[in-house]
């Protein structure tokens, strides 16, 4: 198997105006690793991944996944990653079965494998409804499921959990632990630090637009000699972490 890291990025800037939204973020994720871009509500977690995704061109730097340059955007590189929209990027009324086979028919996924996906986070059952009348959690499996209907090797997810309520978020735990133990190399962003120290393998932590560390959730911990997540942040900014 090609040993390339599934993402590579190199001095990424971006400024709106006069917020450097992103400051210089380089960071490198290894292929089958669950990677978490963490920080409070600013810290530049969105744009980092859109400029990683090659949906937002970085006013600088440059990013490579899976060993191809992710801008200029190439549709062979985006068949072999998966995106996860937010679920107000649906197509309007349709049902659930209607939008995850329309996105996989955006990739040659014939209805069959398309059904699967939908089997496979626990909406078969909602197959017939539409795409505004379910609930957060089944809205936000959709979303993921859109995102896998193609197979890809690589997927980024901007706050899955966002807005759940505390089942719904272990649920979604335990699906994206099973796309990763299948071989997926994944990439989320989230301001809660408990679901990045269950979750991820590494964390980049980050504030005002710049990456402050990087290391395995339990490493950090003891590196700083802290309890928590939330304590490794207190420690690296002195500001207490407000989600
Ligand atoms: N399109 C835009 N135009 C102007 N400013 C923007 C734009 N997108 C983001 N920003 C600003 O850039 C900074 C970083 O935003 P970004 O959305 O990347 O942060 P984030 O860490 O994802 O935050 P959140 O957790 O709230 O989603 C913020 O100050 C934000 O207001």
């Amino acid at each position: 198997m090609d040993q390339t890291p599934a993402i590579m990025a190199e001095g990424l800037r971006k400024r709106y105006g006069d917020v450097a939204a992103v400051d210089g973020v380089s960071l490198e994720v290894g292929r089958g690793e669950f990677y978490g871009i963490l920080g409070p509500n600013g810290a530049g977690k969105t744009t980092t991944m859109e400029m990683l995704e090659g949906l937002r061109r970085p006013d600088e730097g440059a990013a490579r996944l899976l060993g191809e340059p992710s801008w200029p955007r190439d549709p062979r590189l985006l068949r072999r990653i998966g995106v996860q929209l937010q679920a107000s990027a649906f197509f309007e009324k349709l049902t659930a079965r209607e939008q995850i086979r329309t996105f996989g028919a955006l990739y040659g996924v014939p209805a069959e494998a398309a059904d699967a996906m939908l089997a496979k986070v626990g909406l078969t059952e909602k197959a017939g409804v539409r795409d505004d009348q379910l609930s957060g959690g089944q809205a936000q499996r959709l979303s993921i499921a859109c995102a896998l209907v193609h197979d890809p090797e690589l997927v980024f997810l901007d706050e899955p959990t966002t807005g759940l309520d505390p089942q719904a978020r272990r649920n979604l735990w335990d699906l994206l632990r099973t796309i990763n133990a299948e071989g997926r190399t994944v990439v989320l962003t989230t301001h809660y630090m408990d679901e990045a120290q269950q979750l991820c393998d590494r964390v980049a932590v980050m504030d005002h637009g710049r990456v402050l560390r990087v290391g395995a959730p339990a490493a950090l911990i003891e590196e700083l000699g802290v309890e928590s997540l939330e304590d490794v942040f207190l420690a690296l900014t002195g500001r207490e972490y407000r989600g």
